[in-house]
């Protein structure tokens, strides 16, 4: 499975997106260490902050089939640049990946971008904070 199949399975991801507000669909795929990929879509709701972005989706997908090592995580939007992942999903990326997880950043033109979570988020809020000493 390589970055352009990753990005492929995203795209197809993104056709069950339900967007009825915004109309902005998104599509992630995320590939484990152990190989398997989880789809994952945007899926809001009247009340709109209840929302979860198509990341997110595929991330706790994972993390809840019991995956907890991510090799590469692919996201698309129909958008002009490669579609930025908002500030929550960095959060929670940070929360799960390593300086070696690979996030493509895509859209439907074919433009694709690779980068970190560190790239994304730096200096970020994590565990190692909560410890005072
Ligand atoms: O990286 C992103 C950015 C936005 N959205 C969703 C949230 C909402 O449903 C719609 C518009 O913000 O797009 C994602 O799924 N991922
Ligand atoms: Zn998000």
């Amino acid at each position: 499975m390589d970055h352009v199949q990753l990005v492929q399975k995203a795209v197809e991801a993104r056709n069950d997106a339900y967007v009825p507000y915004s109309q902005f669909a998104v599509g992630a795929a995320i590939l484990t260490s152990s190989g398997k990929v989880y789809r994952g879509c945007n899926i809001e709701n009247a009340a709109y902050p209840v929302t979860c972005c198509a990341e997110r989706v595929a991330i706790f997908k994972a993390i809840s089939e019991g995956e907890t090592d991510f090799k590469e995580l692919a996201v698309v939007a129909d958008t002009e640049r490669p579609v930025p992942p908002c500030g929550s999903c960095r959060q929670v990326m940070s929360e799960f990946f390593s300086r070696d997880t690979r996030i493509h950043i895509a859209n439907l033109k074919g433009d694709v971008r690779t980068v970190t979570i560190e790239e994304l988020l730096p200096f970020s809020f994590s565990s190692q904070d909560l410890i005072k000493e």
